[in-house]
């Protein structure tokens, strides 16, 4: 790829004779003027074609007019052009989203096309390192497009040959600040492509107050909050085991509860059961009388871990040979292992004998327990190994806040911070970043970035007064709706 240039060699020869330089004289070949002509006039040709075929629709902006304003006087043209402005006002306040959708974001994309990432391109990545500067030569990764969302900027690129994720994942900082971003997430599109999200505002900047508990039992994925692109954040439950860590206040709270919540009809209905392990003795305390079975001091949260082990190993034996997955129903139901700060049950844990119990039922759980419909949510605030040596064990993990950027990878796995999951760098002001969280699901290994709805007290008590009532589903109810 990195020729040798004309004239390289010359730098290398010396004279023999002292006091007298080389001298070198390149050979001067004259180039008919024709010949630069036909080449330039190619080169214009071959430009406005491409602008044509790339941009149509601003090429018939601007030609349109133009045209018209050639051939039928500029009265005309003047007219064609207020008459389209005030169409397209009148889309825009009449059907907003699909103006934005058709007219505004591809707009938007073009001017932060031409303006943010053509105009800093080879700058920033020369600099960061992404494109080399050979000889007098660039070769830089090749922009490919840029579409905008209502909140990012979404630029696809060719990476140059031979580079990898990594490459670019380690430079994030890099692009981020370079292209005016507050931060910037990296993402395979296809073999050699990728997609380099750039958020332009924050659309999780404001409190979600808690979703209405749904109208029907479901044990299919629990809608807790909002993602960053607009969509119901669902979390699959049923089939899987969860892990969120966050630090002190970070919002683990709003996980739980919202779990909980959109799971409430099917509780009542018996399709699923929640045993709460509540060893601080304040999160889920509040909750009491939604829960199926409730143990605070550590040797009843052995007990009732080691029940729910009874269950998973009645089951299995039973299911052995006939059927390979749990159906949740009222004889079979769903069982929801809820653990809130299960660092004090483990490695805070100084009776050596239930701290082993303890663990052994927790591995057996998140080892055994989901196909026999035994999951386990656990939420803790320290994500080292030597305080929870089973986290591998949990296939989906939500990371909230968190206080160093090397815990991110400890929750998320090798690579999640480099990819954008900057847990450690969420707003620790409750209003601007308690329950956003970048979750990590086995499913899909890109982290994504959501907030969870905040259920508060009245919430909860509404919950508890409903669900003894039988009056469920809830109209939005406390200070949080
Ligand atoms: N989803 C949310 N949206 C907005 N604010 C929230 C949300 N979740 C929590 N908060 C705010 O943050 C505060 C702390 O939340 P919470 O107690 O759930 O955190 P935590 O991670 O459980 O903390 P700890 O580990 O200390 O118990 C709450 O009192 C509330 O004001």
């Amino acid at each position: 790829m990195f020729k040798k240039l004309p004239g390289d060699e010359a730098q290398h020869l010396v004279s023999t004779t002292p006091d007298t330089a080389v001298v070198f004289r390149p050979a001067v070949v004259q180039t008919p003027a024709i010949v630069t002509l036909v080449i330039f006039a190619w080169r214009l040709l071959a430009g406005a074609v491409r602008l044509l075929w790339r941009h149509p629709i601003a090429a018939a902006v601007v030609a349109v007019p133009g045209v018209i304003w050639t051939l039928y006087g500029w009265q005309w043209s003047a007219a064609l052009v207020t008459l389209a402005l005030v169409g397209l006002t009148a889309w825009a306040l009449a059907d907003r989203s699909s103006f934005l959708r058709r007219i505004g974001w591809r707009l938007l994309a073009w001017w932060r096309l031409v303006w943010i990432y053509r105009r800093h391109w080879q700058p920033v990545m020369i600099i960061s390192g992404l494109g080399r500067h050979v000889r007098g030569r660039d070769y830089l990764p090749h922009l490919a497009k840029v579409s905008c969302t209502s909140w990012a900027d979404l630029v696809t690129v060719k990476m140059l040959t031979g580079q990898s994720v990594t490459d670019w994942a380690d430079r994030i900082d890099h692009l981020a600040h370079g292209f005016g971003a507050t931060s910037c997430r990296v993402t395979v599109a296809r073999p050699g492509r990728l997609l380099l999200a750039f958020p332009r505002r924050d659309p999780l900047a404001t409190p979600l107050p808690a979703l209405p508990i749904p109208g029907v039992p479901s044990v299919g994925p629990v809608e807790i909050g909002k993602r960053e692109d607009g969509t119901p954040w669902r979390l699959k439950v049923h089939g899987t085991h969860l892990l969120v860590a966050g630090a002190t206040g970070a919002g683990k709270g709003s996980i739980i509860w919202s779990v909980i919540r959109g799971l409430l009809p099917a509780v009542r209905a018996g399709l699923v059961q929640v045993w709460a392990l509540d060893p601080k003795l304040m999160e889920l305390s509040f909750g009491r009388a939604l829960f199926d079975r409730y143990a605070a001091d550590p040797a009843a949260c052995a007990e009732l871990l080691e029940a729910a082990v009874k269950v998973m190993q009645e089951r299995a034996g039973r299911f052995a040979g006939v059927q390979r997955d749990h159906i949740p129903m009222v004889e079979d139901p769903f069982v929801l292992v809820v653990v809130d700060e299960v660092a004090f049950l483990t490695a805070y844990q100084s009776d050596k004998g239930l701290k082993l119990r303890i663990s052994a039922a927790l591995a057996t759980l998140t080892t055994q327990g989901r196909a026999v419909g035994v999951g386990v949510l656990a939420a803790l605030q320290d994500p080292r190994k030597d305080v929870l040596s089973i986290r591998n064990l949990f296939p989906d993990k939500i990371a909230l806040r968190l206080d160093e950027s090397e815990q991110v990878d400890m929750v998320l796995g090798d690579g999640a911070r480099d990819r954008g999951a900057l847990a450690d760098l969420i707003s620790p002001n409750p209003t601007l970043g308690a329950g956003i969280a970048y979750a990590r699901l086995e499913t899909s290994p890109e982290p994504t970035r959501a907030r969870a709805g905040y259920v508060c007290d009245a919430d909860i008590r509404a919950m508890v007064a409903a669900f003894a009532a039988d009056t469920l589903p809830l109209p939005q109810t406390g200070e949080g709706a």
